[in-house]
């Protein structure tokens, strides 16, 4: 069988075919900053990283948390690029004679002048941006599923699709001048729809300047993405940049959470309302909801009154509120209502996301990417509620260099749900991993709870999958999509899904 640990290799480039070309003079214009002295320096790229470079690219010296980007401009020209776009302090660090055009500040500019170079690529399809703590993912491959998957693209923590084609992840949002290449990319490929998931790092740091989305979403806001935010309001605040002018045209808000009703007071966009709970108050409604083991049926009500009765294959009450998200951004951006469910109906799942496996064994087996107390609460919840029978058996690890304080609270919310947990490694990096499960045990015994710990995660996915009888279900969280496995030696390939076919063929 092929292995799914290899990412298909991507047909296309991940920049357009076509070549455009600007010239420094024409970009200064855009931009209504005073134009420097090489105006006909031409540019045929953007990059704001050196690895990043191609021949002919504009370079973007952007002051860092570290360095100042305009430190390795000599080493962006080196590898091609003909023109640096930086501040004035910036300005100062790049070699005589390359020509410069400065800005204010180059972050806010990235967007702007990659789009600008591209010629705007985003206007030509219907994008909807989202944002939340939970859900992005999901309700972007809603939208991609809801619009026609083949001339659909979607942006995110999975990766990039463009149809049939797909590029691997670097970051959730990428970078404005990747962001604007992909987009271009789509253009060409008549992708007509994209969902674009907007993180709030990206949203603080201009990664989605330069255009509007046709509809911003704002799903949820929990506390297990804070650790770049020093409070809750802050990273509310930068939640809600993507409901500001100009960044949507107009706001989708699921009011079902307190952060949900108190954004749709104060956006600065013209909002429409969701709530898969019944709220009166909501513009689009989830109505007669039935959830099931394998999904779920359910009517949403647009603010017409139509009623239109949608399923999805894919389990948990929070998918209800993320259909219903997705639906209504497409429809509020021109989409018929009706037109909707069938793409939502034939989903058969998000790599990674509650994902379920059929190698042939008797009992259930799902991968899931949950990695944060929150996520691990709503997953492993999801299970328990649609299947209250058999045993729920999870196998846990806690990522290492990170989110040190939140790993009693995983192990605390998995006993929760899971009859049987095993404890074992996920990405320990070099921290101690005996520590890190240490940990997780600790706040795991504030229930009852059957609790082994094996630190290799093969043998931890074996001893779960020998444990299981036809009525269980078996939960491995943590990685999803994941290709790797980041040990103190360095990284390994690892596929979870692959390794749990392994397993279950060697029982
Ligand atoms: C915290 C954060 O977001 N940092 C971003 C920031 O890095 P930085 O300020 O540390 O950059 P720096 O090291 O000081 O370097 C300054 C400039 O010099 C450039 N440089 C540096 C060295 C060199 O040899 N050549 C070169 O060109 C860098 O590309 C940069 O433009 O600017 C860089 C590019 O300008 C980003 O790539 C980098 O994202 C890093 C890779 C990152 O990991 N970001 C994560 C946290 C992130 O954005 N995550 C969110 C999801 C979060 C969530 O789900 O919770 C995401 O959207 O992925
Ligand atoms: N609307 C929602 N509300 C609460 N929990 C959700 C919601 N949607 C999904 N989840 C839970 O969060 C997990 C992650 O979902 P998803 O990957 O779609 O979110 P995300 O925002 O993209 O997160 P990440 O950036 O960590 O990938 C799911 O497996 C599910 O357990």
């Amino acid at each position: 069988m092929p292995s799914a640990s290899q990412y298909p290799a991507p047909r296309l480039d991940s920049r357009p075919a076509e070549t455009f070309t600007a010239t420094l003079g024409d970009l200064a214009a855009r931009l209504e900053v005073a134009a420097p002295a090489a105006t006909g320096t031409v540019f045929t790229g953007v990059a704001l990283a050196t690895d990043h470079v191609r021949a002919g690219d504009l370079f973007l010296g952007i002051k860092g948390a570290h360095a100042h980007g305009a430190r390795f401009a000599a080493k962006a020209v080196e590898a091609g690029a003909t023109a640096v776009l930086t501040d004035a302090d910036g300005a100062a660090l790049v070699p005589d004679g390359v020509p410069t055009l400065v800005v204010d500040d180059p972050r806010l500019a990235a967007g702007p002048a990659s789009a600008f170079l591209y010629r705007d690529p985003v206007a030509s399809m219907t994008s909807i941006g989202i944002t939340g703590t939970q859900g992005k993912t999901t309700t972007a491959f809603y939208v991609a599923a809801a619009a026609g998957m083949a001339a659909s693209g979607t942006i995110g923590s999975i990766g990039t699709t463009v149809g049939d084609d797909f590029f691997p992840p670097v970051l959730t949002t990428p970078e404005a001048p990747e962001l604007q290449a992909l987009f271009a990319v789509m253009r060409e490929q008549g992708i007509g729809t994209v969902a674009v998931e907007a993180s709030s790092h990206a949203l603080v740091l201009g990664r989605v300047d330069g255009f509007a989305f046709d509809a911003g979403v704002f799903l949820n806001l929990g506390h297990d993405h804070r650790d770049y935010h020093p409070t809750q309001a802050d990273y509310f605040a930068a939640k809600a940049l993507l409901l500001t002018p100009p960044h949507a045209k107009v706001g989708i808000v699921d009011i079902d959470s307190h952060w949900g009703r108190v954004l749709a007071e104060q956006a600065t966009v013209p909002v429409r309302t969701t709530s898969a709970s019944g709220s009166e108050a909501a513009d689009w409604r989830a109505e007669d909801v039935t959830l099931r083991a394998h999904g779920s049926e359910f009517t949403i009500r647009s603010p017409r009154g139509e009623r239109v009765r949608f399923s999805t294959q894919l389990t948990g009450a929070f998918n209800v509120n993320n259909i219903l998200a997705a639906v209504a951004a497409l429809a509020e951006s021109g989409r018929e209502l009706a037109d909707l469910a069938p793409g939502i109906a034939a989903l058969p799942s998000v790599e990674g996301r509650l994902q379920r496996f059929d190698f042939g064994q008797s009992f259930t087996a799902i991968v899931d990417s949950a990695h944060k107390p929150e996520a691990i609460n709503a997953a492993l919840r999801a299970i328990r509620t649609t299947t209250p029978e058999g045993r729920l058996i999870a196998v846990l690890g806690a990522n290492g260099n990170r989110d040190v304080a939140k790993r009693r609270m995983m192990g605390r919310f998995a006993a929760m749900f899971a009859d049987v947990l095993i404890i074992t490694d996920d990405n320990p990096y070099d921290d101690d991993p005996a520590e890190i499960r240490a940990s997780l045990i600790d706040g795991a015994r504030s229930s009852v709870v059957e609790i082994t710990e094996i630190a290799d995660r093969r043998e931890a996915m074996a001893a779960a999958v020998r444990l299981a009888r036809p009525e269980d279900t078996v939960v491995i969280l943590g990685k999803g999509h994941e290709r790797y496995h980041a040990l103190a030696g360095g990284e390994i390939g690892w596929y979870d899904p692959d390794v749990l076919r392994e397993v279950i063929e060697a029982l």
